[in-house]
């Protein structure tokens, strides 16, 4: 895995003990990715740990302290595959301080039900998304006609 960028991503929640809604944030470069939904965070920088970089990432861009909770079990130790060059960690989280505005990289963040996985499945989102959003949703035992496809 020597040269692999990894990102890291949060899921973050209402609430980490009953979770019912999530955030998202529509991003706005690069082109390829400008009007997609995605997991709020970024790239983690030498030397930083993952969870220091999600906690960064989530302040930069949306202003928001959070508590971190467990990691989304993925596909590779690595990471979930994002392209040949990145993976992504993925942390469930709350907010433990400051409300999500867009302040850099989206002009949009909203939350959505997880009443019914197929709201959170209709979104665009970037394509590498889907199966992080799929595994989600059975994480959190969320029901949906398409959750378990691939
Ligand atoms: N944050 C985030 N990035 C994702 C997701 N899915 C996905 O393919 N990516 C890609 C998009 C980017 O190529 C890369 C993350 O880079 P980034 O541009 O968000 O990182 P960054 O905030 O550290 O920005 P920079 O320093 O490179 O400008 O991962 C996702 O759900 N969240």
């Amino acid at each position: 895995m020597t040269g692999q960028i990894l990102v890291v991503g949060g899921a973050v929640l209402d609430s980490l003990g009953e979770p019912t809604r999530m955030l998202v944030a529509r991003r706005t470069a690069p082109e390829q990715f400008a009007g997609l939904w995605e997991f709020p965070g970024g790239k983690v920088e030498p030397d930083e740990a993952p969870e220091a970089a999600l906690h960064r990432e989530l302040r930069e861009e949306l202003g928001i302290g959070v508590r971190l909770g467990s990691e989304l079990h993925a596909v590779t130790a690595a990471g979930w595959p994002l392209s040949e060059k990145a993976s992504m960690r993925v942390w469930l989280a709350e907010i433990a301080q400051g409300e999500p505005r867009p302040l850099e990289d989206h002009d949009e963040v909203k939350w959505f039900s997880l009443a019914d996985g197929d709201e959170a499945l209709n979104l665009p989102w970037i394509p590498a998304d889907f199966p992080i959003v799929r595994a989600l949703l059975q994480s959190l035992d969320v029901r949906s006609d398409s959750a378990t496809g691939s």
